[in-house]
């Protein structure tokens, strides 16, 4: 049996946008997937979801893998368990999490030698698949770790400070919302270009204030961020409560992580403040992780 991990991560600027090709800064958190390998006559993927065969409704990123694996390799069968700490559906890129806990799992299993850009190449093709349009950003962060700038693949200062995660405990599929954003664009081009445009500059502007540390700053960037993803109609109630309950009890600043509609939101807080953001998200209502910034992308973890 093989066992190999990978980050969740969240984005202090730039998520919808990075899709049409504007920047973004995205960090990778130590929250994590693994996934372990071993030999089978035949193809078993088992996790919280179920458990079942090549599956594209239940298991449709890790079924892409082996399919993936299928066209450069010799592979018929293989047992794959997925245990996760990573809220499925959330915006802490549990769809990445799993896809480069995968691969690397794969590539160890049966030799392949694939180096992490050709990990991070690979599930990004399969998340183009599987969700239609998708950016390189969360599986390139998950692949490498780190804070990351993209596209430029940049890394920046690890972020210093807490990390705080409040959940709404709404599913949102990021297939679902990114299309939602392209029929916006679709419809309203001349009102949403410019505010995509702007999102994007907020990495522009935001990449040497978390290289200086200024967080102060970072945060004010990531509340305008909050107002743009909200204008682009990817908001909801209760991660407008929360990012709200974050500001007002002592957080930098808060906003929305990944695909939105639900899932997570993000503050960033002095180490000091965390307790007291953390008991104010709660009283709002969400399921609060506190986390940190982490360097370890995709690794071995035994075998
Ligand atoms: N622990 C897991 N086990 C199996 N599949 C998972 C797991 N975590 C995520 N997935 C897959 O990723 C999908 C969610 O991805 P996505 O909509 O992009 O949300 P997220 O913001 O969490 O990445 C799930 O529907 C499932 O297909
Ligand atoms: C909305 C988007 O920018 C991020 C989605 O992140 P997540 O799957 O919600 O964790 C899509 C993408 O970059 O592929
Ligand atoms: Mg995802």
């Amino acid at each position: 049996m093989i066992t190999c991990s990978a980050p969740g991560k969240v984005y202090l600027f730039g998520e919808h946008a990075v899709v049409y090709g504007e920047p973004a800064v995205c960090c990778a958190v130590d929250i994590r997937t693994r996934v372990s390998v071993g030999p089978a006559d035949s193809v078993t993927i088992s996790s919280s979801l179920g458990t079942t065969g090549i599956d594209f409704e239940t298991h449709p990123y890790v079924s892409a893998v082996v399919e993936r694996f299928r066209e450069i390799t010799s592979l018929e069968g293989v047992s794959i368990r997925i245990v996760s700490e990573i809220p499925v559906g959330s915006g802490l890129g549990s769809s990445a999490a799993v896809t480069i806990a995968t691969i690397k799992a794969l590539d160890t299993l049966l030799g392949t030698g694939l180096e992490l850009d050709d990990i991070a190449r690979m599930g990004h093709e399969v998340e183009q698949r599987i969700q239609g349009a998708a950016s390189q950003t969360d599986t390139y962060v998950c692949t490498m770790g780190g804070v990351v700038m993209i596209p430029q693949r940049k890394g920046l200062d690890l972020i210093d400070c807490g990390l705080v995660i409040g959940n709404t405990n709404i599913f949102s599929s990021t297939k679902e919302l990114v299309a939602n954003v392209a029929e916006l664009n679709e419809s309203f081009p001349e009102v949403i270009g410019p505010v995509l445009s702007s999102i994007g500059m907020m990495s522009t502007v935001g990449e040497d204030l978390v290289n200086s540390k200024d967080y102060v700053s970072v945060g004010k960037l990531m509340n305008i961020n909050q107002g743009l993803l909200d204008a682009i109609g990817v908001g909801c109630a209760e991660l407008s409560s929360f990012t709200y309950a974050a500001r007002n009890n002592g957080a930098y600043g808060a906003k929305i992580t990944g695909a939105g509609g639900g899932g997570c939101m993000v503050a960033i807080a002095p180490r000091e403040r965390v307790d007291d953001v953390a008991a104010a998200i709660a009283a709002a209502g969400g399921e609060v992780v506190v986390t940190e910034a982490t360097d370890i992308g995709v690794r071995e973890e035994s075998r």
